[in-house]
């Protein structure tokens, strides 16, 4: 899909009414895109969006079914019934089920279905926060404000690790590791919509910052982008 298409038309999208505050995070896994935009939707009252349950939804309704994964037609239907307001963290967060994601992601329908929703999502008033792989470049490449958070393998491995055994799960940090970078390399190699920066991205590594310090440092970059908005 090309940036700014309408997956229903194929035609340009229409940018976001000026009035609609659209604030877009893209990152690989675990680079703590979600967790900012948790804490950015909340400070600026605005309504949030994790483009990735959405990926997420509509393959555990193929892995329930007891469905395959490379059935386009199914996926892409399974994608289109995917209910926007009963996204559940906790029940999406299992690892088949973001394997199973990033699979089903590379198919054109399942995007196009997808990002027609998120886009209608993205843009009530009065503000959205969307985080994913595409929001910058594709979803809403008229947004306010675009972040590309990132940190290094390493250190995206290691607060995945402490993630799962936090919550009592069983870890090897070596295999998280190495399924990070497997879910990399499909993301970013994929035809349609790969995970890159958009080109007027803030690039915010936050592989040195703790929660709080990579949330000052996005609010400043934030409200910096607002404020030159609102004055042109
Ligand atoms: N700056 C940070 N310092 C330390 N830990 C962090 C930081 N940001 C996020 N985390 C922790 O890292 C883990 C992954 O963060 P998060 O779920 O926000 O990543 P994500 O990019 O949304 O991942 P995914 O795309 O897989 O959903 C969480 O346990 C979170 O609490
Ligand atoms: N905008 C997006 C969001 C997600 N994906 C794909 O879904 C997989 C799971 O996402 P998580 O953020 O929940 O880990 C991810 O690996 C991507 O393949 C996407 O393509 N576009």
């Amino acid at each position: 899909m090309n940036a700014g298409e309408d997956p229903a038309t194929g035609k340009e999208a229409s940018a976001a009414p000026r009035a609609v505050r659209i604030i877009a995070l893209d990152g690989p896994a675990a680079s703590g895109k979600g967790t900012l935009a948790r804490r950015i939707a909340s400070h600026y009252g605005y309504r949030h969006l994790d483009t990735g349950l959405t990926y997420r939804a509509a393959a555990k309704a193929l892995l329930d079914a007891g469905q395959p994964l490379d059935d386009e037609a199914l996926a892409a239907r399974m994608a289109g019934d995917v209910d926007f307001e009963g996204l559940d963290r906790s029940t999406l967060s299992a690892h088949a089920i973001g394997e199973a994601a990033s699979r089903i992601a590379v198919m054109p329908a399942v995007r196009r279905a997808l990002v027609a929703a998120q886009r209608r999502f993205a843009e009530e008033p009065p503000g959205s926060v969307l985080d994913g792989r595409d929001i910058g470049t594709v979803v809403c490449p008229g947004a306010s404000v675009k972040l590309f958070v990132t940190a290094s393998p390493e250190t995206r491995a290691k607060r995945r690790f402490e993630e799962i055994v936090g919550k009592g799960g069983d870890a090897r940090y070596e295999a998280i590791l190495d399924d990070l970078k497997e879910r990399d390399a499909r993301d970013m190699g994929r035809t349609d919509s790969p995970l890159r920066p958009a080109d007027d991205a803030h690039l915010l590594d936050t592989s040195e910052m703790g929660i709080e310090s990579a949330f000052q440092a996005a609010r400043d970059l934030i409200d910096r982008a607002l404020a030159a908005a609102s004055e042109s």
